[in-house]
């Protein structure tokens, strides 16, 4: 994995564009979102482990927004289950580009591995394939909110029984002192990992526009209208939170 530092957003810029996965970000993505999400090297490692405890023989993982396939290689770490593939999603030439090298190296050290497909391509107008896991992991934040719901349901008809959802996300808080307190700590978060003010300002100006956290109580109430009988928080480290949801 690039061990590239994220310094993107380090000089002030006269307009800050919008927030795009494009080869910049992509260069340094495993420094950027590891300083910037409270919790994600445990989010990360332990979906492999849930995944492993829903996993169907002969079935379909989905890793969905993949980006550089760290959650595809958790699951390839943890589940045994005979005859899985992995499917790796991702609408970013860039991020497919690098996923692709990166999982090319995991397979190069390890045997036995899950096969994995990589698609470039849009996960709104995807087909999905009978599946007992699909992993969204801080993806459904960038999808637009309108289109979130038919999105859950279109993965809630492919699940299949004994599979699993397992959503993570940053989180907004309808109490305006929640939100306020956990949005001052998430900046601290930040700092302590060396961002400075310019650069939280400007990826906070950069990231509002694309993309839109919604609250646990949406996400709950969404995740039951797509068809979800079960809706239950497993981790939750600041203002992230990742989710399991049960067909
Ligand atoms: C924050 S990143 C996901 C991080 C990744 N899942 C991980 O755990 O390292 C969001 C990803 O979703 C992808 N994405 C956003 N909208 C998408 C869409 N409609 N279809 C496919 N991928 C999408 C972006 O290109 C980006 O790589
Ligand atoms: O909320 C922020 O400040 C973030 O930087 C979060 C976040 C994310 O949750 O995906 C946004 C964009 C990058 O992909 C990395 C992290």
């Amino acid at each position: 994995m690039s061990k590239e530092p994220d310094r993107l957003f380090a000089q002030p810029l006269p307009e800050v564009p919008d927030f795009a996965f494009n080869e910049d970000v992509v260069r340094v993505f495993p420094d950027m979102i590891k300083r910037s999400v409270p919790g994600y090297p445990t989010i990360v490692e332990n979906l492999g482990v849930l995944a492993a405890q829903f996993a169907q023989p002969g079935s379909v993982l989905y890793d969905l927004g993949s980006s550089l396939g760290a959650v595809t290689q958790a699951l390839r770490r943890h589940v045994r289950t005979d005859g899985c593939r992995v499917i790796a999603v991702d609408n970013s030439a860039a991020m497919v580009e690098r996923c692709r090298e990166y999982l090319n190296g995991q397979d190069s050290m390890f045997q036995e591995l899950l096969p994995v497909d990589v698609i470039e391509g849009d996960i709104l107008a995807l087909q999905f394939q009978p599946a007992s896991v699909v992993a969204l992991n801080f993806t459904l934040q960038f999808i637009a909110p309108d289109e979130r719901l038919a999105l859950l349901a279109r993965i809630r008809q492919s699940l299949l029984p004994g599979g699993a959802l397992i959503l993570s996300e940053k989180l907004r808080f309808n109490d305006p002192q929640e939100h306020a307190l956990l949005t001052d700590l998430h900046i601290a978060f930040k700092r302590a990992n060396g961002y400075s003010e310019l650069e939280i300002a400007q990826k906070r100006s950069a990231i509002e526009n694309v993309m839109k956290p919604d609250s646990l109580d949406e996400h709950r109430e969404r995740l039951l209208a797509a068809g979800f009988s079960t809706v239950v928080p497993w981790f939750q480290c600041l203002n992230f939170a990742s989710l399991i949801a049960l067909p």
